[in-house]
């Protein structure tokens, strides 16, 4: 974050990611360019994830409320900021709460505040589906359709509506960290990546779903960057009505079954090389994977039901990229540890230079 990029490719946050995120943008300026609004800059991920926040709670927003939240304007409204740190920090507070015993949550009450208030702030998001029961105008089928069926209750309506716009934001914003962290060290894939977008989009500046379906490799970078940094790194299932058997093992009914995606999406004897950052391992026809190896999104009716948003939005973002994204020299790997979601342990310091 402390440095900077040559002063000859000059360009601003704006101009990166033409998501000018508030918080982001001052925070880049104090620290990074010391007050110069145009200028190179090497970017935190701190700092991107919170650009990329915005974005993707815009697209996440306009697809639930058919409006925007402000993310990209230049005074972002202060509620939109609060809920995506809300969302952050219930992330952070989650696996703090969840390893607590009930009664340690009396002598140190502060995660538990934290956690709650979190959720309300992210309840209060929701509040548009108040409007509707005093009879107000609301924008948006979505939601909408919700409130139209009558046999929802209002907590329905402000759960899933929060569900929705929570479960959304920093999962594709750490996605999107990733791949650009893997594809900022392997420049050759970044190369190839460029040559590939360029080639289908000939010149056309706004790409579509049809463009990306022509995309193999940027699909493929994606995947691979899922297997690596599965997002939710592990996930839960009870059987209750039966006993399973998995392999040697006898489950009994009711029992807890945890998974864990990020152990065997790094295993070796599915993919060779586990650690190692390679896209094209998922173009190679003749190279058949366990499908259930790589579930970042889950599998079965309770998979992740915004998987195709979320891909989409992944290519789209990285197709923005209009720039060469170098690692800052002095930074060494980066590894996940997992803070609810799969996070990076520090921060990612990346340079764009502009094409
Ligand atoms: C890269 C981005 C994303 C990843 C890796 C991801 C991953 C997951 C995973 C692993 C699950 C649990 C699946 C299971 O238990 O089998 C899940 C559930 C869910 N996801 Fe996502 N997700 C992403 C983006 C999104 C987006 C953009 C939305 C909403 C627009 C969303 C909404 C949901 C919802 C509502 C569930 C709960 C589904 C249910 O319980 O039936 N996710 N996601």
């Amino acid at each position: 974050m402390e440095r900077l990029a040559s002063a000859e490719h000059r360009f601003s946050t704006r101009q990166v990611f033409q998501l000018p995120l508030n918080p982001a943008r001052h925070i880049c300026k104090s620290r990074c360019l010391k007050g110069q609004e145009h200028a190179g800059f090497a970017a935190a991920l701190g700092l991107m994830s919170l650009t990329f926040s915005g974005f993707i709670s815009l697209g996440i927003s306009s697809v639930l409320f058919e409006s925007r939240i402000g993310c990209l304007e230049p005074e972002v409204p202060k509620e939109t900021e609060t809920f995506i740190r809300s969302i952050n920090r219930m992330f952070v507070m989650t696996l703090l709460t969840m390893a607590m015993p009930k009664f340690l949550h009396r002598v140190f009450p502060k995660p538990w505040k934290i956690f709650c208030e979190s959720w309300d702030y992210m309840f209060r998001m929701t509040e548009v589906a108040e409007k509707v029961s005093r009879g107000e105008t609301v924008e948006g089928k979505y939601l909408t359709y919700y409130l139209a069926q009558e046999k929802l209750s209002m907590k329905s309506i402000y759960g899933n509506v929060t569900e929705l716009l929570l479960a959304g934001v920093d999962t594709i914003s750490s996605t999107l960290s990733w791949s650009l962290y893997e594809l900022s060290r392997h420049p050759r894939v970044q190369a190839a990546l460029h040559e590939e977008i360029t080639g289908v989009m000939k010149g056309g500046a706004v790409p579509s779903a049809a463009d990306v379906a022509q995309m193999p490799l940027l699909k493929a970078v994606v995947k691979e960057a899922l297997r690596l940094y599965p997002v939710i790194p592990s996930n839960a299932r009870v059987i209750s009505d039966r006993d399973i058997q998995v392999g040697e093992y006898l489950i009994p009914r009711k029992t807890l079954i945890t998974l864990c995606h990020y152990a065997t999406s790094r295993d070796a004897r599915f993919f060779p090389e586990p650690d190692s950052f390679k896209p094209e391992r998922w173009l190679q026809k003749d190279a058949s994977h366990h499908p259930y190896a790589s579930i970042p999104f889950g599998v079965g009716k309770r998979s992740c039901i915004g998987r195709r948003i979320a891909e989409l939005e992944v290519h789209l973002a990285l197709i923005l990229m209009h720039f060469e994204v170098k690692p800052e020299p002095e930074q060494g790997p980066v590894r996940p540890m997992t803070r609810t979601l799969l996070v990076p342990e520090k921060d990612i310091n990346l340079q764009f230079v502009s094409r």
